[in-house]
């Protein structure tokens, strides 16, 4: 029997951020994927990477070039995908939205503001916005808003802990955030009204009603979250554990699917793995 042959066109797709560590993964993913094609990849001008071939990393040329701009590269794409800094990914949205190119945002360390803008663009180009593109990560989600509706009631004190690589910029991950949101909204509050960030030196007895957060970074850790539920007499964690960047890339490739039909509206991995 011959394979039927997939309704969703091969999507033509630009990586900005090329030669990052979540570029070079999208780029090798995309170049094993029968769904879609490396059509450009995007760094910045002063990067050393200009010119290169993006894939030169994998000893396997495309024959494309690493380039700087924006319009060039996004006119040859159905599909962004921005693993870059929020400055960055703000900067492409901008473009993308006039070009009517699809976004898959990765980058993690919005302000609230940029976060309404990225929902404005969403008006004029469908985009995928996700702090996790990991299945695993997604399905955590889905089981913290068990526990936090479960644990609501008996006392117990929520705590997000996250351990990730020595490169990584912003704090607390993006995905350690998500986590807090999820638990809050769960238990009908915001995240806002009972994160505590920090402690240090006399801080007091705990206030109940809290969500303690902290951070770990060293080495190459990829990327560990767990939340404990520390009720009396026993505690409860939920833990991910990344080992490889290749669940980002691979959730960003079905997230390049999931936009191929949609022309504007913000989604995120819910809405792929049909989890909502
Ligand atoms: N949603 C998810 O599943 C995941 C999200 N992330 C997030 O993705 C982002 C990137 O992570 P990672 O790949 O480890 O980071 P890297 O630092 O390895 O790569 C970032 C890339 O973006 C480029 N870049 C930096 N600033 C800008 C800018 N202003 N405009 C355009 N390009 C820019 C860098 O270029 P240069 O080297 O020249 O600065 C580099 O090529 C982070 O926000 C991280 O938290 C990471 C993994 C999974
Ligand atoms: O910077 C990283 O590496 C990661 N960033 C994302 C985040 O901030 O949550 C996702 C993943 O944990 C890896």
């Amino acid at each position: 029997m011959t394979a039927s042959p997939s309704s969703t066109p091969r999507q033509r797709v630009a990586v900005a951020g090329a030669s990052g560590r979540m570029g070079h993964m999208l780029i090798e993913a995309i170049l094993n994927s029968s769904d879609c094609e490396l059509a450009a990849a995007l760094d910045r001008a002063d990067s050393p990477a200009i010119g290169s071939d993006p894939s030169a990393f994998l000893g396997k040329p495309s024959g494309l070039k690493i380039e700087s701009d924006l319009r060039a590269a996004l006119s040859k794409a159905d599909c962004l995908i921005d693993f870059t800094r929020p400055e960055g990914t703000m900067e492409h949205l901008t473009v993308a939205a006039e070009l009517g190119v699809k976004v898959v945002i990765g980058t993690t360390g919005f302000s609230d503001e940029q976060k309404a803008q990225i929902a404005e663009f969403a008006k004029k180009t469908a985009i995928m916005f996700s702090p996790n593109m990991s299945v695993g990560v997604n399905v955590t989600f889905k089981l913290l808003e068990l526990a936090a509706k479960a644990l609501q009631q008996g006392g117990y004190d929520i705590e997000i802990i996250e351990a990730h690589h020595k490169h990584k910029v912003d704090a607390p991950s993006g995905t350690a955030l998500k986590m807090g949101e999820v638990i809050a909204e769960a238990q009908g509050t915001q995240l806002a009204d009972r994160a505590v960030y920090e402690r240090f030196g006399h801080t007091g007895e705990r206030k109940a009603d809290t969500i303690g957060f902290a951070t770990v970074r060293g080495g190459d850790i990829v990327g560990d979250h767990t939340v404990l539920f520390a009720g009396t007499g026993e505690r409860i964690e939920i833990s991910h554990k990344s080992s490889s960047r290749a669940g980002y890339a691979n959730g960003s490739l079905r997230a390049v699917g999931y936009l191929a039909d949609k022309k504007t509206g913000q989604y995120d991995m819910y809405d792929v793995l049909n989890l909502r």
